[in-house]
This record gives C-alpha cells, structure tokens and sequence, in this order.
C-alpha cells in the first residue's frame, strides 16, 4: 500500500474548483484503489423499507484510513446505505438487507456476526448533533466506562485524548461540569465526534456532520477530518460537493438507489466514467 497521509495531510485547496492541489492530485493518480486496504466491501447489497426496494446490488470497497464520501441526489439512498454499515435498520423490524457487507472481510449480515463487535468497530455521528443532557466530561465519559473498566485517572485520560482528537478540548478544559447542551452547535458536534473517538472505533460513518452547522463551525469539522482518517476510516454522507472535494480521498455517486459510480475524488471531478456522474457535478442533475 502507498501512504498517501503525507500528502492528504498538508493538502491545500485548489483555488477554483475546490479540488486539492497538484500535489495531493498527482498522489491520488498515483496510487489506484487496488493498492489500499479495504475496510470495508459490499457486494450485491439490496435494501428493502417493507416490500419498498430502495437500494439495488450496490457493491463498493471502502478503503482503510481514507474519508469516503457518499453523494447524490435527494432520496437516492445515501442515508439508506450508511446504516447498513452499521446494521442499525435492523432495529426496526420491517428493514432488510440482503447480500454481504464485509468488515475486515467478514459479512456483518450474516446473523452470527456478533453486534457488540460491530459496536465497537463502528461509531456514528448524525446531521444534528445530539449531546445528552449531562455535562460536557460525562458525555464522553458515559460510554466509555460502561465499556471498560478504567482507574479514575485512566478514565480521565481518555475523555481528555478524545476531546483533543475533537479539537475541542482547548475550548473546554475549564468547564467541564457544564452542560453539554451549553456549548454552540459546531461544539455541540465535536463533543459527539469526542464521544465516538473516546471508544476508539475503526469507522465512523458521519451522516450529513455539518448541515445544520454554520461556515465556520463547518470548517473546523471538515479540518478535523484530516486529523482523524489518520486513525479512523471516515465515510461521510453530503449534499455538499464542494463539501466532498475538499475532504475526501473516494466518492461513491448515488443515484435512485444504485451506486453509479466509485472512484477517488480528482478522477470523479475531471474524469467522471458515467454521464450521470457528470451530469450530476455539473449541476444538470439533482
Ligand atoms: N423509514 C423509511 N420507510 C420507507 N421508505 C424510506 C424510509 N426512509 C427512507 N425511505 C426512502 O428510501 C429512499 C432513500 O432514502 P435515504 O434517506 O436513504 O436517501 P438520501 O439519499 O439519504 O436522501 P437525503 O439526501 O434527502 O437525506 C427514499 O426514497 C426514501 O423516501
């Protein structure tokens, strides 16, 4: 596998189409999917609301340690699909998937697959952020001692290494008793990006992170980004393309429940391979 961190690290932005510089441009072309570890595979995935076909033999390879981005259009299964990764549908007794989805090249559906290892394999962050209502320390506390048994010191540690992952951990140190719900909305979010890091997972799927967000505290989570696919496979849910060229390695295109296209972001942004894809960045689609 080539290592891309070094240059998907200190990526600049293009100044015009919101692509990442020549530098980070040349590496992507560089280095095709084939030579990056897949954390994640799925293979024929069909999805079902009911007797409602909503996602149709989709088959994609997340790679380890990138950001994966996932666009389209309105509706066309973008949401559907990130909570197969984490088989969260299955909470509801009417949703099925079918087909394989392989973490570490083991099927997840299959029903044998133990849930509390996919738990602790995959966190996820939503549109809107959501703190429980304790203070700014228990919410990353909280779960992390209902996982582990960790000395008070041990525990401490790691509520402050998960809010320094969340950059957050600057504007909190001194209250740390207060609310969690105190913060601003783009606190709000890192605090639940802390919440996810602190059980150390390998995947974070984040669905739509910044909409609810304004600029700036968009653009503190889109550099966070950078901070954690160092760590964590990111897949990441926008209606943002600008949004996706500015931090993603890979795209997925979606389109009415299928997945059109898969490929890293400077090939889908100049050299789309189908014209749904490209009638799509171009803005005559969606
Ligand atoms: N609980 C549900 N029951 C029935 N159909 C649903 C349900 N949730 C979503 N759908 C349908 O499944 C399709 C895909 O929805 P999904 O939310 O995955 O799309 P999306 O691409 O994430 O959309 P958006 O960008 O608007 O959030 C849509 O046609 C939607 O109406």
């Amino acid at each position: 596998m080539i290592n891309q961190r070094a240059a998907t690290g200190s990526a600049a932005f293009h100044p015009l189409a919101g692509l990442r510089a020549t530098a980070h441009a040349a590496s992507l072309s560089a280095t095709s999917r084939d030579n990056e570890i897949i954390k994640i595979e799925a293979r024929g995935l069909n999805f079902f609301y009911g007797k409602s076909q909503q996602l149709h033999d989709v088959g994609l390879s997340i790679p380890q340690d990138r950001l994966t981005a996932i666009i389209g259009p309105s509706g066309c299964g973008k949401s559907t699909l990130l909570r197969i990764f984490n088989r969260m549908y299955s909470i509801y007794p009417d949703q099925t998937a079918t087909g394989t989805l392989l973490l570490d090249g083991q099927n997840v559906l299959d029903p044998n697959y133990p849930l509390s290892r996919l738990r602790n394999a995959i966190g996820m962050v939503f549109q809107k952020p959501n703190p429980f209502p304790m203070s700014i320390y228990n919410n990353v506390a909280y779960a992390l001692q209902h996982h582990e048994k960790l000395s008070r010191q041990d525990l401490h540690d790691r509520v402050e290494e998960a809010l320094r992952q969340a950059a957050l951990w600057d504007e909190v140190k001194d209250k740390l008793k207060d609310s969690g719900l105190s913060l601003s909305g783009g606190q709000q979010q890192r605090l639940c990006i802390a919440r996810a890091v602190a059980l150390r997972p390998e995947v974070i799927l984040f669905d739509e992170p910044t909409s609810a967000l304004d600029p700036i505290a968009t653009s503190k989570i889109e550099q966070l980004f950078y901070e954690l696919k160092s760590q964590f496979t990111l897949v990441v849910v926008t209606h943002s393309m600008q949004q996706a060229a500015r931090v993603s390695d890979y795209i997925a295109f979606m389109y009415m429940g299928e997945l059109v296209e898969f490929g890293n972001t400077v090939q889908i942004f100049e050299r789309p391979q189908d014209e749904r894809t490209s009638a799509y960045i171009t803005g005559r689609l969606g």
